[in-house]
């Protein structure tokens, strides 16, 4: 029996994909490479390339392949771009998970474990958070996102489809070896951008905003490390497999670190000094995210390994200076 990754071409994915060959399961990718890489497949698995919303694509899939279980990536994740095209992504994420749902339901694929996000929150009222807290997304991704898990809900109860959504906080760095690792054009996340400056291929780094409510005035937010990420993927599937019912998840470090902690900290990583330059606040950032994974660590025994946040940008460091213009150069 193999695992369907969709997605699996991504930055989350192919790590996710990593650790499960790694752990002797066979992987079938499908992605349709919208932002996906050709070089981040894993070579031991067996890709299609194509799209969830295309049920006849998935139809020769679940005919060609016995698939025990869905990893589901695919999706469209930037939080800005969803404020000035929603439809692109309740089109995307959306449609597309009514389509995997669909054919799941037709090929009796009874589990699947969710990309869900941080951005399902919106402002938190409290931090660390948890996941009965409120869901209140301020941008369409989050709200995507939210209708996604919703969607596994009901099909949960009438079609009988296990789930498990797990709620990522901020995904960072790379495998240790720099094979794999983060390649987002444009790229919008902060380690990345920061790791442009000693790369020389940005002059600074902007802090979007030095006047939150927080210590130094810049936002705090939770580094998951992807390999930790990809763990409790593997962790969410084999609670499934054994029977156990659907649920959600937090994943993170339960630590902040501010926008200016980290900038710092890429200086230590690196060994070189990075300039700053202080700009205005992005429209819809909360001053602060941090989640509680006690869930996680209690019922799934997830622990995450990478806790130092130097360490974490470390290998994110290897991987851009082994692939400096990203994969495809
Ligand atoms: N990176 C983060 O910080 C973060 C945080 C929280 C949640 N997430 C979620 O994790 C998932 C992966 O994120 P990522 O950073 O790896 O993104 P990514 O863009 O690198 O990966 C998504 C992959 O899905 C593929 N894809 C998208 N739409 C598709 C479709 N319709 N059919 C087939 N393939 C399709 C893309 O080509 C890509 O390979 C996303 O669902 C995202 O919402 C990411
Ligand atoms: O050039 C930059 C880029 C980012 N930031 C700041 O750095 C922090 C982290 O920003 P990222 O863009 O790296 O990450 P976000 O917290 O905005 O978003 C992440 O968490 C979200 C959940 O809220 C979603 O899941 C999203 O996909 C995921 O990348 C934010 O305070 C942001 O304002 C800067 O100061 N300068």
């Amino acid at each position: 029996m193999a695992i369907l990754v969709c997605g699996g071409a991504g930055y989350v994915g192919s790590h996710a994909v990593h650790e499960l060959i790694q752990q002797n399961e066979d992987v079938v990718i499908v992605d349709n490479l919208q932002t996906g890489h050709k070089q981040a497949i894993h070579p031991q698995a067996k890709f299609y390339q194509g799209d969830i919303r295309d049920a006849v694509i998935l139809d020769k899939i679940f005919m060609e392949n016995k698939i025990d279980a869905i990893i589901h990536f695919a999706a469209n994740s930037l939080v800005g771009e969803s404020m000035v095209e929603p439809l692109k992504y309740f089109n995307n994420n959306v449609y597309g998970m009514q389509v995997l749902l669909e054919s799941m339901v037709k090929h009796k694929i009874d589990k699947i474990v969710f990309s869900s996000t941080a951005a399902v929150y919106g402002e938190p009222k409290r931090v660390p958070i948890m996941e009965d807290d409120e869901t209140k997304p301020t941008n369409p991704y989050g709200e995507t996102k939210l209708t996604m898990e919703k969607m596994m809900k009901w099909v949960n109860k009438a079609n009988g489809i296990n789930y498990v959504s797990l709620r990522y906080f901020n995904v960072a760095g790379a495998l240790d070896d720099g094979s794999i690792g983060e390649d987002h054009a444009p790229e919008t996340h902060l380690i990345p951008l920061i790791l442009q400056v000693p790369l020389k291929k940005r002059e600074h780094i902007t802090i979007f905003g030095e006047d939150y409510p927080t210590e130094d005035g810049t936002c705090l937010r939770d580094y998951i490390h992807v390999i930790d990420l990809a763990d409790a993927h593997i962790r969410a599937m084999n609670y499934l497999r054994s029977g156990k019912e659907s649920n959600i998840f937090n994943l993170g470090n339960g630590k902040g670190f501010s926008v200016k902690e980290m900038i710092a900290a890429a200086e230590k990583a690196t060994g070189e000094s990075i300039k700053v330059e202080v700009g205005a606040r992005r429209a819809g950032d909360p001053a602060q995210l941090i989640a509680s994974s006690e869930k996680a660590q209690t019922i799934l025994g997830w622990k995450p390994c990478y806790t130092n946040i130097e360490q974490i940008i470390k290998t994110a460091w290897t991987f851009h200076k082994k692939h400096p213009n990203g994969y495809d150069e």
